[in-house]
């Protein structure tokens, strides 16, 4: 028999979601249910610290009350975190009963008069999304929400059923047809959403084609609840693609005959481990275009100077010292270990190469960037790719997202996620004998350098001229070589709070970038 959670009552007298919140339950309902709700949470941001405070604002209200936008404020340690919860209500028993659709959704029981259902979690309700986006074409003001749709929205009829795109990541994706994306932000901070003001301005101010039209959004402030962008049509997104692709090629290699293949130049591979060459001008004209001259400070370039560069090192040096910090503290898978004693044994050579960089004396612009560009942001299409997500790295403020920066670091990004693939699907195998494992991983390794070469080739030769980058190769490579270190320190403080079992591939990384420079 299944058992089913127990749940609290809310009494809505009027049958309007915000009156059960705000009737005599909603304490026991902010202070019991939702401390122990958050935490289990896929986009819940303090799992490692202590809750002790939850408010909840409610933000304005949908189809008579029946689903309300919540803004949860909630203190976790120190820090005080936002986040959006939209709760709906769904009314009849069946609701409650086992095997019920959105049971595991399900905040509490609803009453009204002799009616009764719960309250579920509103961003897996069906009905909410085409809400959402009618509010957007109508822009309606709905409480304290702005809803806010373009023309272009306004155009596109019946874009078909709402449907949402795989597991949760930080941010809810739902697509409707292959018209529409819906994307709800669940981390409220306050100021410009960066995925929308950069989707604006690379689409309508700089003409640029590879990424997803804006369409509309709800907005709070000067913040960003929920966004509309045209639907991609695409089959993936490129770290899927790739790392599907690289399996498939392992499995080859593990079946035929010996062929002498190790350079780049003697490999080939279909797309999409082809990608390298149209990645790397799609990236180029990518950011040729965050160089666009506009008067809108928000994206007009600035110079980079010395106490930029200063800026930087002291930055990433602080990230590192952090980072030797847990590692000393942390509890390691038993392959990492190793890893992590190797890179503490290295921290000078570390912390000196970081600091170098203060010593440069590259002449460019800054721009805007993209901000966390790996593959996962890619979507491939036939023999092309788009672009998505200018969100920035989700453990930055907002404020650290939006400043100009040079786009070496989303090239070093790029390549941070080329050897994140190949590192994947080499940790992967478990079979085959000495000799195919080992022509295996050359096969992987042939891919890597291959697109990498492919990548900064034409990065190359379709960035010539780009003022938001140096032109001298010198300190280009300087730079690069900079930011790569800094996004592998980055993705292993990622990986120690997110993912434990993935901390090896970073710190290899970091390894093999200081033994390069040792060369
Ligand atoms: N414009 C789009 N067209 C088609 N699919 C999209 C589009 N934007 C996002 N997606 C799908 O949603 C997924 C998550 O999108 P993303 O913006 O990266 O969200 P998150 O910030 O949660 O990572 C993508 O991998 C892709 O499958
Ligand atoms: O996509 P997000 O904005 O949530 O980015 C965060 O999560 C990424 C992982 O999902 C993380 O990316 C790292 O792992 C990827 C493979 O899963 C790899 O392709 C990237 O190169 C690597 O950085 C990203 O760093 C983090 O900000």
């Amino acid at each position: 028999m299944d058992i089913l959670p127990e749940f609290m009552t809310l009494d809505a007298r009027d049958g309007r979601v915000a009156t059960a919140l705000g009737g005599p339950g909603g304490t026991q309902f902010t202070d019991e249910v939702l401390p122990r709700w958050l935490p289990l949470q896929r986009w819940f941001a303090g799992k490692d610290k202590a809750i002790s405070a939850v408010r909840m604002t409610p933000l304005g209200d949908l189809a008579g009350g029946e689903h309300e936008l919540v803004s949860v404020d909630v203190t976790v340690g120190v820090e005080d975190q936002s986040y959006l919860l939209p709760i709906s209500a769904r009314w009849g028993d069946g609701n409650l009963r086992a095997g019920a659709s959105e049971l595991s959704y399900t905040l509490a029981r609803v009453r009204h008069n002799d009616r009764s259902g719960t309250l579920i979690d509103g961003a897996y309700d069906q009905r909410l999304p085409q809400l959402l986006l009618d509010a957007m074409k109508e822009n309606r003001p709905v409480g304290s929400l702005r809803f806010e749709g373009t023309d272009a929205l306004r155009r596109i009829e019946n874009p078909g059923d709402p449907r949402q795109l795989g597991a949760e990541q930080s941010n809810l994706s739902i697509a409707f047809g292959d018209k529409i994306i819906l994307k709800l932000y669940r981390r409220i901070r306050e100021g410009e959403q960066p995925d929308v003001e950069v989707a604006k301005f690379l689409t309508e101010v700089a003409g640029y084609e590879h990424t997803p039209r804006f369409l509309g959004q709800v907005a709070h402030g000067s913040t960003t609840l929920a966004a509309a962008f045209a639907f991609f049509p695409n089959r993936g997104d490129a770290w899927t693609g790739i790392i599907d692709a690289l399996e498939a090629e392992m499995h080859k290699t593990g079946t035929r005959s010996p062929g002498g293949e190790g350079r780049p130049e003697d490999a080939s591979f279909d797309f999409p481990l082809s990608v390298g060459s149209i990645l790397g001008q799609r990236t180029a004209e990518l950011h040729k275009a965050l160089a666009t001259s506009t008067d809108d400070p928000a994206f007009a370039t600035e110079d980079l100077t010395p106490e930029q560069l200063g800026k930087w090192s002291l930055d990433a040096e602080a990230e590192a010292q952090a980072l030797i910090a847990r590692l000393e503290q942390a509890q390691l898978p038993e392959q990492a270990a190793p890893l992590a004693q190797s890179f503490l044994a290295q921290r000078e050579a570390l912390l000196s190469r970081l600091r170098a960089v203060a010593d440069l004396a590259p002449a460019c612009k800054l721009s805007r960037i993209h901000g966390d560009f790996h593959l996962g942001q890619v979507l491939l299409a036939r023999n092309d790719v788009a672009i998505i997500d200018f969100e920035g790295e989700p453990a930055r403020s907002l404020a650290e997202r939006r400043e100009k920066s040079s786009p070496l670091r989303d090239v070093a990004g790029m390549l941070r996620s080329f050897d994140y693939a190949a590192m994947t699907v080499i940790s992967r195998q478990r079979d085959g004998s000495g000799s195919t494992a080992e022509r295996r991983l050359e096969r992987v390794e042939t891919w890597r350098r291959m697109v990498i070469r492919d990548f900064l080739d034409a990065y190359g030769t379709h960035s010539e001229g780009a003022a938001n980058l140096p032109q001298d190769a010198a300190s280009r490579e300087a730079l690069l070589d900079f930011f790569l270190l800094h996004k592998a320190i980055y993705e292993a403080g990622y990986e120690l709070s997110n993912r434990p079992a993935w901390i090896g591939i970073p710190l290899k990384g970091i390894l093999n970038l200081l033994e390069r420079s040792g060369e």
